[in-house]
């Protein structure tokens, strides 16, 4: 007799090398946590870390703690922590503020660093629309035109016009992994420089910041980097560009001697050009105890993983799902692929709704995109089995 989909799951799990970082997670048996790809789960030892960080660092400390306790050189030291994730060397990559306000200082950064005679700047037209929003103000205030353009695209509308390429690496809605390399020496032979946003693929997939030559990147944290809600993001500036990266947001955090507190601005050295004001103390450290549940981890083992999960979970789809209820938007191949599939469903929104009473936790993006994320470190072969078993009863009482 053939082997289930339960028993395959069983000898997945078992085989399974990360299967053991689960529970450095508070996770209950109840739920499959497909939503990591929104809010990671919390790491099981954070709140500790944060009752000491709030009852003695700032409750003993006080003021103290900006130096004993390291709160002022967390934004770097804890860019220093992303960096191996996503394939950057030391001294690139300032933790702070939201993927939101850091796509403002990439983009017109990029834009002053490359746009005395280039008039454009290319934006993913599939993006995350907070990206597109921001890219259209800062355009707007660096007299720059946006052009909308597919990533698929986007290698043949590159010209001598182009500043600069604003592109998401994974996109949020189909799950498409984007040719970073490819397109980043596309745009660099024609001139431009490359700007990529990580959300949705830093912790899932290897990145290779440095190896590929991107120019700048900016990601979230509260995703597969399980920083919490709401937890800073950050800003990669490639070494080569430090020296004149000019932050359209020069707050006094930037500077070359705060502390002096002068009227006249001098961009201290190195990443932290990217800082701006009084980093948010409390979600940096959670963040920064949340990233030691990769220690040890290779991101490629991740991306394995990654991608044994979403195949599983497609095959199990194919089985269980009768015919024709859902397509799935999120590319076949694995170089295309993130680490979600997003299915297209009628009726999607109630069916969403039915899964996550049924302890199945997806995400739903209007009007008809089923959206199941999976993160390596917690989610398991079993899991996908139970969310594609559980999608296909639903389906079929709907
Ligand atoms: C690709 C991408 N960019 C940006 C954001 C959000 O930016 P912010 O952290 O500013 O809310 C998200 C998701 O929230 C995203 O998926
Ligand atoms: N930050 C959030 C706050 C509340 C609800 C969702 C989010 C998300 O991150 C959405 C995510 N970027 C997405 O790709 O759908």
């Amino acid at each position: 007799m053939s082997e289930s989909y339960e028993e395959k799951a069983a000898r997945l799990d078992a085989a399974d090398g990360l299967a053991g970082h689960r529970a450095k997670f508070a996770l209950d048996e109840e739920t499959v946590y497909l939503d990591g790809n929104s809010l990671g789960a919390l790491p099981a030892h954070v709140p500790a870390r944060m009752a000491d960080v709030i009852a003695r660092e700032w409750g003993e400390l006080r003021i103290r703690s900006w130096d004993e306790s390291g709160w002022w050189t967390a934004p770097e030291r804890i860019g220093d922590r992303i960096a191996p994730i996503v394939g950057a060397a030391p001294g690139q990559i300032v933790v702070g503020d939201s993927t939101s306000v850091n796509v403002f200082k990439a983009v017109v950064a990029a834009a002053r660093l490359n746009g005395d005679d280039r008039d454009e700047i290319l934006v993913d037209a599939t993006t995350f629309p907070t990206d597109g929003y921001i890219a259209q103000s800062a355009a707007r205030m660096t007299g720059h035109t946006v052009v909308a353009c597919d990533p698929a695209g986007m290698a043949a509308a590159v010209s001598d016009r182009t500043a600069l390429a604003l592109v998401n690496h994974v996109d949020y809605r189909t799950g498409r992994l984007q040719d970073l390399p490819g397109l980043t020496a596309a745009l660099h032979a024609a001139g431009a420089l490359a700007v990529w946003d990580l959300c949705h693929s830093a912790g899932a997939l290897p990145v290779g910041l440095d190896e590929h030559g991107v120019d700048l990147a900016v990601g979230c944290t509260y995703k597969y980097l399980n920083g919490g809600p709401g937890s800073p993001a950050y800003l990669y500036v490639a070494e080569r560009h430090q020296a004149a990266f000019d932050s359209p947001l020069p707050g006094w955090n930037s500077h070359a001697d705060p502390f002096g507190m002068t009227p006249g601005y001098e961009a201290a050295s190195g990443a932290l050009r990217g800082r701006v004001g009084t980093p948010d103390i409390l979600s940096m450290l959670a963040l920064e105890a949340a990233l030691d549940v990769w220690d040890g981890v290779a991101v490629e083992d991740v991306r394995a993983k990654s991608l044994a999960l979403t195949d599983f979970f497609l095959e199990c789809v194919e089985a269980y799902v009768p015919e024709g209820r859902v397509t799935s938007v999120t590319p076949g191949a694995h170089g295309e692929r993130g680490s979600q599939v997003a299915l297209r469903c009628a009726d999607a929104p109630a069916v969403m709704a039915e899964l996550i009473k049924r302890g199945v936790v997806g995400d739903l993006r209007r009007p008809d995109i089923l959206r199941f994320g999976f993160t390596p470190l917690y989610v398991g072969f079993a899991d996908a089995e139970r969310a594609a078993r559980t999608l296909a009863e639903v389906l079929r009482q709907a």
